[in-house]
């Protein structure tokens, strides 16, 4: 079997993502021939400008895994262009590709941005020395950084408030889960942020509340609980409500919640 006989054959799907004068973006399933695209992509990129380099080119991926695929697939391709070539201009420029290729731009984005600030590490506001954290050290540091700010702001109502509902630990917990979300918390803050009371516990019903409609209204309504609940929302905005008196609020809710599950029960 020859090398021609064991080239491939591209779709025509392919052959389309290939062209030099625009973006493309190639969405398929696993193993349909995505990086295979990519790395022809990347060779007729340095086919159709002989004055580029793998340095002119950056490639980001989302593994090192795939990094190192894609970088050798590219060599592989090289190698079949420098078998195939009879210029001595062309083997020249193959060769220097290959030379060049283990200081190409193929990398993840942490990888690629760790390369970038210390190639311009004059310019880059980082320290010299500086490392990247990987996922275990992050999550380490995020929840130190949120623990330092419970500790430092016990004083702080709102912190009071919750520390009390769910205990010190757990407080670092949802925080240090909202930090990690941060997108997703940034958005149900802002969905929430303005939203009555109502509206909220009408949405409770339709999503989250498993227990019986009818029955929970009645305990929502017979109990007190909207007033309660009201009054949580209500407290004004400057001269804010004591700590104290919220969370003599909040046990009031406590107990009407115990009120609630009872009905759900049936008891
Ligand atoms: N047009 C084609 N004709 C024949 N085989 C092909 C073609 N395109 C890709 N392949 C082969 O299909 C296999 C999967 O291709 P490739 O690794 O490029 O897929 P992928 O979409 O990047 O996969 P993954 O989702 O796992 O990253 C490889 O063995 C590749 O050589």
């Amino acid at each position: 079997m020859t090398d021609e006989d064991d080239a491939i054959q591209l779709t025509t799907e392919q052959e389309d993502a290939l062209v030099q004068d625009r973006n493309v973006a190639i969405t398929a399933g696993a193993g349909t021939g995505k990086t295979t695209t990519l790395t022809e992509r990347y060779v007729t990129i340095l086919e159709a400008n002989p004055s580029l380099t793998p340095e002119n080119i950056v490639t980001i991926t989302f593994t090192r895994k795939a990094a190192a695929e894609l970088t050798e697939r590219v060599r592989t391709e090289v190698y079949d262009r420098l078998a195939a070539e009879d210029s001595p201009d062309g083997y020249h420029r193959w060769r220097d590709v290959l030379d060049e290729l283990e200081d190409g731009y193929v990398h993840t984005i942490h990888a690629f941005c760790t390369r970038l600030l210390r190639e311009r590490a004059v310019e880059a506001p980082v320290p010299l020395g500086f490392d990247v954290l990987d996922e275990d050290g992050a999550a380490t540091l995020q929840r130190e950084i949120v623990t330092e700010f419970v500790e430092g702001n016990q004083s702080d109502e709102d912190v009071a408030l919750l520390a009390q509902l769910w205990g010190r630990s757990q407080l670092v917990d949802v925080l240090t889960g909202l930090l990690d979300e941060r997108p997703q918390s940034e958005a149900v803050l802002e969905r929430w942020r303005d939203v009555d009371v109502e509206e909220y516990v009408d949405v409770l019903w339709e999503t989250v509340c498993d227990l019986d409609a009818d029955d929970a209204r009645e305990t929502l309504y017979a109990h007190g609980v909207l007033e309660t609940l009201r009054e949580l929302a209500d407290r004004p905005r400057g001269g804010r409500r004591s700590g104290r008196g919220r969370l003599a609020s909040l046990s009031n809710l406590r107990g009407h919640r115990d009120d609630a599950s009872r009905v759900s029960l049936g008891e």
